[in-house]
């Protein structure tokens, strides 16, 4: 007996050495299952009005980790879980226990020994520890034996409780982490042109929805800034928003990564891990080029848009999630379709609501406010002293095709705030094949370009000639809303007009910050 105590006691200081709650939950029934001489054994976590079973162990267990069973339903789990007491049950006679769960496995089980699992004085859950053997024989039911059973168990559940709460803390952590770097990003959506406010009002309208958006646009347009602002805007935000970009990548390595796998799905597969669908529950993901998903997988998706349902690799369950799909792609998914290298029925149920961003060379207006919106943001992230730009740079970045887009902009003020050495960013620091092309071509109210400092001046009148009133009046109010952090009464007190006005100007003019807020909700001041 003393032996067995000892036994049980080195167990315990096994256990308690262990943090993460996954291993902690597989040793501690391990543990049980040693001391008590069996091999078949299961935890069970209470879940609403469910039972979860998040561990198990013995031939089988495949077949059982993550059934869910309904409180409605007879179940030994459950009875323990509801009662709060420890049980022994013959399974092939107890009425308690489940014959669905039970009919999956080859061996079947004999006698089931199940414990509650506590924190706080609340049962949280229950740990069954089952022999296969069909005499009964391995269990250890003497009843002194049991009562120290009962206490190892009673100190491991308290440490496996605590163990999920801090694993709990931390997934709420995570989530709050993802939520502020997103609240930090979100004011960053910058654009003031018509063509970028027609996208930004759907953009606004449909984070209200739950429906699937498939947002089209050349690489670099902002497409994922706009599924974030989507998720942001939306019931889901307090949830995840998960990012895979479909391309370049092994279809069955795409497969794990969305669908997850269980343990030996695969040689490398070693243990059970969840996909991004099921790590997403209740938040959004984003499918980025969704035209290079493969058909197997689009396959896998279409059954998650219909039916809500996953099945991991090497699964033989499925599993139920809540998540909302966004997805973007840079390709003709129309002509993808008749080519048969995309379904129709996925396009169907993806493209609920389209978006079309627009390429940066359709909105021009906007590249100068783009231009001082990265020179402000890499000046403070690099320590660089912020540096300015040249009316006639402009000119030139403005009259460039954009390729690359808005991302290609962002690296190329990356690269001149480091190669730049002056304070201002003239047209000879600008690469070459922006030089190439001839900034007057673009429009036509352009005069040639002067290279000559002393008539910059005049460059500079010469190329906001072509700007409207209030296209001018706009980026007055933008530039100084920039300048002064969006702070209203500071940016008022620099145009020398009082604050109201300038606010009511702001009105007017339609001008917020990125493009949720409006002028009432940036920095009192
Ligand atoms: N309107 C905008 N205002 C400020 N920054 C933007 C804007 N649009 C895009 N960006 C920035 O440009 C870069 C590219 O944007 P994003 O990655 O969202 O484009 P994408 O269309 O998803 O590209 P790809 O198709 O190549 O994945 C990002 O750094 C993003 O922050």
């Amino acid at each position: 007996m003393n032996n067995e105590k000892d036994k049980l006691s080195q167990e315990n200081y096994e256990l308690f050495r262990e943090l993460d709650p996954d291993l902690l939950q597989k040793k501690f029934l391990n543990a049980l299952l040693k001391i008590q001489n069996v091999r078949r054994g299961s935890i069970w976590i209470k879940r609403g009005r469910t039972y979860v079973c998040v561990e198990a162990a013995g031939i089988d267990s495949e077949n059982i980790v993550g059934v869910t069973l309904d409180a409605g339903s007879p179940s030994i789990v459950g009875w323990v879980i509801e009662n709060g007491k420890m049980t022994i049950a013959q399974a092939g006679s107890d009425r308690r226990h489940n014959r669905e769960v039970e009919a999956h496995f080859a061996i079947k089980s004999s006698q089931i020994l199940c414990f509650p699992l506590f924190i706080d004085g609340q049962v949280f859950g229950a740990v069954q520890i089952i022999d296969t053997n069909p005499d009964s024989i391995h269990l250890n039911l003497d009843s002194s034996y049991l009562s120290h059973f009962q206490n190892l168990l009673e100190i491991c559940s308290i440490a496996l409780g605590n163990a999920l709460c801090y694993a709990r803390e931390q997934k709420k952590n995570r989530r709050l982490s993802s939520v502020l770097s997103r609240v930090e990003k979100e004011n960053t959506i910058i654009g003031q042109s018509k063509a970028f406010h027609k996208s930004m009002d759907l953009v606004k309208s449909y984070a209200d929805t739950d429906f699937n958006v498939l947002i089209t646009g050349e690489s670099g347009t902002g497409k994922e800034l706009v599924a974030e602002r989507l998720h942001t805007g939306s019931a889901r935000a307090d949830y995840p928003f998960l990012v895979q970009n479909c391309s370049a990548i092994p279809e069955t390595l795409l497969e794990s990564e969305l669908f997850g796998y269980k343990k030996g799905a695969f040689t490398g597969a070693t243990r059970d891990r969840a996909g991004l669908f099921e790590a997403a529950d209740g938040g959004t993901v984003f499918l980025d080029e969704i035209g290079d998903m493969p058909m197997g997988t689009q396959a896998g998706l279409l059954r998650v848009l219909q039916k809500n349902e996953i099945k991991p690799l090497g699964a033989t369950q499925v599993r139920y999630i809540n998540i909302r799909i966004i997805a973007a792609t840079n390709k003709d998914l129309a002509g993808m379709i008749q080519e048969n290298r995309f379904r129709q029925d996925l396009y169907y149920r993806l493209s609920v609501l389209p978006i079309h961003l627009p390429p940066l060379r359709e909105r021009r207006e906007d590249i100068p406010l783009l231009v001082r919106h990265f020179l402000n943001v890499e000046g403070r992230k690099t320590n660089i002293s912020e540096k300015k730009i040249s009316p006639e740079a402009i000119h030139h970045l403005v009259a460039y095709t954009w390729p690359g887009n808005i991302r290609e902009l962002e690296n190329l003020i990356r690269y001149l705030m480091v190669t730049t050495q002056n304070e201002i960013i003239k047209p000879d620091d600008l690469p070459e094949r922006i030089l190439k092309i001839n900034p007057d071509g673009v429009k036509e109210s352009t005069a040639p370009r002067n290279t000559d400092p002393q008539t910059n001046e005049t460059q500079y009148l010469r190329d906001i000639s072509i700007m409207t009133w209030p296209d001018l009046e706009k980026a007055y109010v933008m530039a100084l809303m920039e300048k002064f952090n969006w702070n209203i009464t500071w940016a008022a007190k620099a145009s020398g007009i009082n604050r109201s006005t300038f606010a009511s100007r702001m009105r007017k003019l339609d001008i917020h910050r990125g493009t949720g807020e409006s002028p009432d909700s940036t920095t009192m001041g």
